[in-house]
Order: C-alpha cells, then structure tokens, then sequence
C-alpha cells in the first residue's frame, strides 16, 4: 500500500481518536481540516515551499512527506530518508514521551542533561540568536549538554527526539541527485559544514542517520566559540545505510534500513556530495567526524589537497610500508583535532613534573586503542619527540621505542597477524618485548606493570579499561606525576573515572579525560583537577583561521601552528597545579588565538588569499596583534540586528 493510502487510513481512525479527546475547537477545527484534505484527496494550496513548509505547524508533515512532495515542495534533503506514515509519527512521539521520565534521570553526568538539551533544543528552534547567547554566556554548563557527552545520548535518542529538522540529509537513494539537492538548502552562503555518515559517534558506534546529532553539536560550538554566523553552518548526513543491527529492525528508525554501502559504491557518494556541496558554496569548509577508521583515513587523503576540508578526529598520512621515515621532515601533517589536543597535553604532562618540554622524547607513553584517533596521536606525538631529537631518521627510530601499544588483542608486536598498516610503525620488536618480558598480545595490565609508563593514554572507546588492576599497575610508574589521559568519549567510555585514578594511582597524578568530569575532592584540602583534553578546544579555531584567512586548503603548517598554539596557551603555574588544558570558559579566546595562529600561518605560507573586504595584500600587512584583532572584529555575536521589512 502506498505511503498516501497509508496515511489516509491512520488519520481517519487518527480523526476519531481526536475528536473523542480534543476540547479545544481551534485545534480541533485545524486536524479536521488537515485531515479531511487527505481523506477527499484534493491538494491544499500552499505558497511556501522549502523550510518555510516545515516551520510551518500548519502544512508541516515532518517526515511523513512522501518523496513527490518532498521533491515539488523542494524539501528533499531537509528530512532523514525514511518516510513515515502519521501513525508511525504518532507511535515515535508517544514512545519518546513515555520514556522522558527515564532518559531523563539517566544523562551521563547529570541526571537532567537531557532535559535539558531539549529546552535548549526548543530555543533553538524558536531563537537562535537567543539560544547563542544562552550557550555563550553558560558555555562552561551548557557545551555538555548541547556537545559531548549528552550528543552522545541524544544521537542513540534521535530517532525519539527528532521534532523539527536541522541540516541536511543526503542518502544512498539521492545519487545524481545532490548536485540540484544542495540549492534546496535556504541559505545563499555557507561558510562551515560538519558532515558525518553516522558510522562511529563518539564510542557509540554505527549509529546510521542518528549521527546528525554530533555535526548539529560541533556546529554549536563552531557558533559559540569561533563567532561562525549560525546562519551559515550546515550539519550534513550522509545515509549511506548502517550496519547496526538494533536499528535496522526498529520500525520507527529514520534512516535507511538497508546495510552499509561499501567500497567503490560509498567513494560515489561521498564524492557526489563534496562536489555538490562546493559547486554551490565554493568557499565552504567541511570538517569531517566520526568516520570509522576504515574510511576517515581514505577520505582525508582524497579530498584534503582539493577542497577546503579536514578530519576532526584524524589528520594523518596514511603510513607506506616501504617508506617509513618519508615524512620525517614533515611534522605537521599529524597535528589536527585530536592528535593536536593531545600533543598539547602530552607537552604539558612534562611541564607539570617540572622538567622542560624539550624531556618529551624521554617519556615512555602506554597506549590503549589503536584506531583512527590513537594512530593520529601516536603519530603526532612520535614526530614530536623525533623533531625534539634532531629531527632525523635515527631520531625518529628512537622516538618509535617510547610507545606500547595495546589494542582489542593485547600488545601490538611485529609478531602480530594480519597487523594494520597505521599500527605497523609501532608495533614492538619480538625480542625488545620478550627481553622486557612482554609478548605479543600482552594484556594492559601486564603491559603497564613492566613498563612502569609515565603516560597511560586511552582512545579505545572501551569504558573503565583502566581497572583497578590496571591503575594498580600504574603506581609503579617511574615518573613523579604520573599521567592519566582517558580520552574516549562520551563519559561512560571514559577508560577510567577521575575518582578510580586519584584515589588508586596517588593524589599526585595528572588527569585528563575527553568528556568533562568534576574535581575530585582529595579529602586532604586539595582538589584533583579534571583536564577535559576534547579536540573541541581546536576545531572551531582551525575553521575560524581557515575562514579569515581565505585560504583555499587547510596547509599542515596552518594545523600546526594551531596546536602549538593551544600548547603554548597554558601559563607555567597553572601546569604546575595540574591545569594542562583550559577551563571551557575561556573557549571563546582560546578559538580567538587558534584562529590568529591559523590566519598568521596561511599569510605565512602565501596561501591566503583574503576574506571579504580584507584582501590577501592588505592581510600581508597585519602585524601579530591586528592579526587578532581582525579575528576578533569578525567574530558573530548574538545580538539582535535592527530589522527593516522590503517588499519583494
Ligand atoms: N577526546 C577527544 O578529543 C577524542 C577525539 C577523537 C576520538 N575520541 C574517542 O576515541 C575513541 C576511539 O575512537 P576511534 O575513532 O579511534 O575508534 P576506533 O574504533 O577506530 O578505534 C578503537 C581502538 O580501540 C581498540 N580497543 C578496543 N577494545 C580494546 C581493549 N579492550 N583494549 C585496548 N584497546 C581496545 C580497538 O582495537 C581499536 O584499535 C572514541 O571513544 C572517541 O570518542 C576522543
Ligand atoms: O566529539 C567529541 O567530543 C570529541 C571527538 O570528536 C570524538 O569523536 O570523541
Ligand atoms: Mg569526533
């Protein structure tokens, strides 16, 4: 039966429903006229099309729109791919609400996050310069509502939570499509673009089309720390279908209900969306997140020297097997989001047992996870400690011998089958580890108990990895202030609490983590400090810069610069005191200082090319502090601007 029969037959029985309940004779009059218009199947004229047909309480049938009207009303692309019958509408809704009372008690750190997030939703959808100021001036309490963790649980919830749509939505069934598709979006220019395919959110996993909620949360940020206009970023959804098998069989799942598209099949997609994207908006940006591995990597290396994009959570060269030390000299090509976030904590680990950053190569650092975001830091921080050695092959040897790797089958050794190329570089020789007393395959525990590191950093994704046997473990490190990086995401993957690591490894230690965490109280007048060690304090920095400086690629050194930067942020006696990272209340001027390091890098490099009335020469002429005063200066703020109505 068709969708519109479908939905012909609901809203009769829906009418009746209706109008038993309904006492309101507005509300009333208002269903029985939407709904007598489908039973007699004559059209109702409307004269909007687009978002406005959508913002509309009117006219608006959300994702019950068939395809047709999606296309005659120009809304394809603004609604998740799956059309709904108005009773699957219902049966979402009604499911959702009923389990408000639960989902509201269990946010991830706080029992109202999610509560929370849809009041902010609300508003944002009312409000958007009041919602901005909102987040702005409460940045500290609100980016973990509106960003990680609680992204993470509304994402897993989209599907429940879904009311208005945000961003746009290409699928597998839109090939050869896109290219007209992107004009349906209202906005004449776009300056920012997160794209997800919804394959790895955070340490939740193929998530399919309910993935759009981390591209809508990363643009929050691009708004409220960098001052990108709200009205040009785009959150981007590539359905390409989903392998998890929980959402393929949930009838009221928005996406694709098919498997994953593969191989050369996905490249097109892919391809067909970045070409779209930039035929229309040719100076866009288009931060990729939370691709597996399997693709983040390929991606990265296909479009990064062609269009203005990068990878938040990845930003690395792919390594040849027959040509390890090729990009010796070549540093930064490591440094982006993540990796460059950890570099930064990494150096200021050092700084805080009070030795000089140039003793970086001598750290002995344990990594549990070696998908694509631990290759990127491990990568990046190898190039670190080679550049610290003298930059040459034999430095570059050296520093590889600093790293322990343990991924879902133990310690990587040379020994292993089948080994990942990314993980090839830092696998253990047999017989280095056998004289240690290592072996391939190793557990953590046994792995951290010889090494005695002095960083144990995770991104395995794999909740309390760091057990008590392994924090246990960790007290025999050889450093005086040992240091804990649990850098998975959201807050129940986090590899260990702050509490587990204070309390077992010493009061002395250093503690990150990638979701944000209380200060622990030690109970002896002193305060555990909780770093948040989140590629958040880069990105919107590196977009900002990017924006500014009209660059049309996002150069390696132009990512350096920006982690250097962020390294470089933290004065000598907050190190000191533990404090490696900045309090996200400062994220609006440490994306300021980001983005002038960006510009001043791109002027440097002959690649900027100028941004609205600052053309390349006159940028040429800025010194350091004009630099940041233009960043600042062309930074959105939300305030309300005086409104004049024209006719057409
Ligand atoms: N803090 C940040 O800014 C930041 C940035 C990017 C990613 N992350 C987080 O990093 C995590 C991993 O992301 P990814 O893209 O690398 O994922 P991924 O799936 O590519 O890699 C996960 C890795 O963890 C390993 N692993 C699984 N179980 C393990 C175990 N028991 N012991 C040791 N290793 C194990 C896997 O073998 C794999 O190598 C996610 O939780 C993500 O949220 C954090
Ligand atoms: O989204 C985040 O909070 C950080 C990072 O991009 C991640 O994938 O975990
Ligand atoms: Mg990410």
């Amino acid at each position: 039966m068709s969708n519109f029969s479908n939905q012909i037959r609901a809203s009769s029985s829906l009418i009746k429903r209706l109008k038993q309940r309904m006492t309101n004779p507005a509300a009333l009059m208002q269903a029985t006229r939407h709904f007598t218009t489908l039973e007699g199947h004559r059209p109702t004229i409307v004269h909007k099309r687009s978002l406005d047909i959508l913002h509309d309480p009117w006219f608006n049938k959300g994702t019950a729109f068939s395809m047709t009207e999606r296309d005659r009303l120009d809304l394809r692309g603004l609604l998740p791919p799956n059309v709904m019958t108005s009773e699957q509408q219902i049966q979402r809704f009604m499911a959702d609400l009923k389990r408000l009372e639960v989902q509201a008690r269990d946010g991830p750190s706080d029992p109202y996050a999610l509560a929370k997030w849809r009041i902010l939703n609300r508003l944002h959808d009312r409000n958007e310069t009041m919602y901005y100021q909102v987040l702005i001036d409460n940045i500290e309490e609100y980016a973990p509502i509106v960003y990680t963790p609680t992204v993470g649980l509304v994402c897993q919830n989209y599907s429940g939570l879904f009311r208005r749509p945000r961003g746009m939505y290409f699928s597998g069934e839109d090939r050869g499509e896109m290219m007209s598709m992107v004009y349906n979006w209202p906005a004449e220019q776009v300056d920012m673009i997160v794209v997800t395919d919804g394959s790895r959110i955070l340490g939740l996993g193929d998530l399919g089309v309910q993935g759009i909620g981390i591209a809508i949360g990363k643009l929050d940020l691009y708004v409220a720390a960098a001052g990108i206009n709200p009205q040009r970023v785009l959150p981007v959804m590539i359905d390409v279908g989903t392998n998890n098998e929980k959402l393929l069989k949930d009838p009221l799942y928005l996406g694709l209900q098919e498997h994953r598209l593969d191989g050369d099949e996905y490249i097109a997609v892919i391809d067909e969306f970045m070409e779209a994207v930039f035929t229309r908006w040719p100076h866009v940006i288009v931060q990729f997140e939370d691709f597996q591995s399997k693709w983040a990597f390929k991606l990265l290396q296909r479009y990064r020297n062609t269009y203005r994009m990068f990878n938040d959570d990845v930003q690395t060269k792919p390594n040849d097997r027959t040509c390890l030390f090729y990009h010796v000299y070549d540093l930064s090509a490591y440094f982006l989001g993540t990796a460059g976030v950890a570099i930064a904590g990494l150096l200021g680990a050092v700084r805080a047992q009070g030795r000089p950053m140039i003793d970086f190569p001598k750290q002995k650092i344990v990594v549990a996870g070696a998908g694509s975001a631990g290759i990127g830091v491990l990568n990046a921080a190898r190039k670190t400690m080679a550049r610290m050695l003298g930059n040459n092959e034999a430095a570059f040897e050296s520093a590889g011998r600093q790293f322990w790797v343990v991924d879902a089958k133990g310690l990587i050794t040379e020994e292993r089958e089948n080994i990942d190329l990314e993980a090839l570089p830092f696998a253990r020789k047999v017989n280095e580890a056998s004289r240690q007393g290592l072996r391939e395959g190793a557990s953590l525990a046994e792995v951290v108990r010889v090494v005695k590191p002095d960083v144990l950093l995770g991104l395995s994704a794999v909740g309390g990895l760091f057990s008590k046997e392994v924090l246990e473990a960790l007290k025999g490190s050889t450093s005086t202030r040992p240091a804990i990086f649990a850098m998975s995401n959201p807050t129940k993957n986090a590899e260990c609490t702050p509490e587990d690591a204070f309390s077992i490894v010493g009061d002395n230690i250093l503690f990150a983590s990638g979701s944000p965490f209380q200060d622990v109280d030690l109970g002896n007048g002193h305060i555990g400090h909780c770093n948040q060690g989140n590629n958040m304090y880069l990105f919107p920095g590196i977009g900002l810069g990017t924006l500014l400086s009209g660059s049309r690629i996002i150069s390696d050194g132009m990512l350096q610069a920006a982690a250097e930067c962020l390294a470089a942020y933290m004065g000598e006696e907050e190190v000191l005191n533990g404090i490696i990272y900045p309090s996200t209340s400062r994220i609006r001027d440490i994306t300021k200082e980001v983005a002038a390091a960006v510009v001043k890098e791109a002027i440097k490099e002959d690649l900027a090319e100028g941004y609205r009335e600052m053309d390349a020469r006159e940028l040429q002429k800025l010194s350091q502090e004009e630099i940041v005063e233009y960043v600042k200066n062309n930074m959105w703020s939300p305030d309300y601007p005086t409104l004049v109505y024209k006719k057409d």
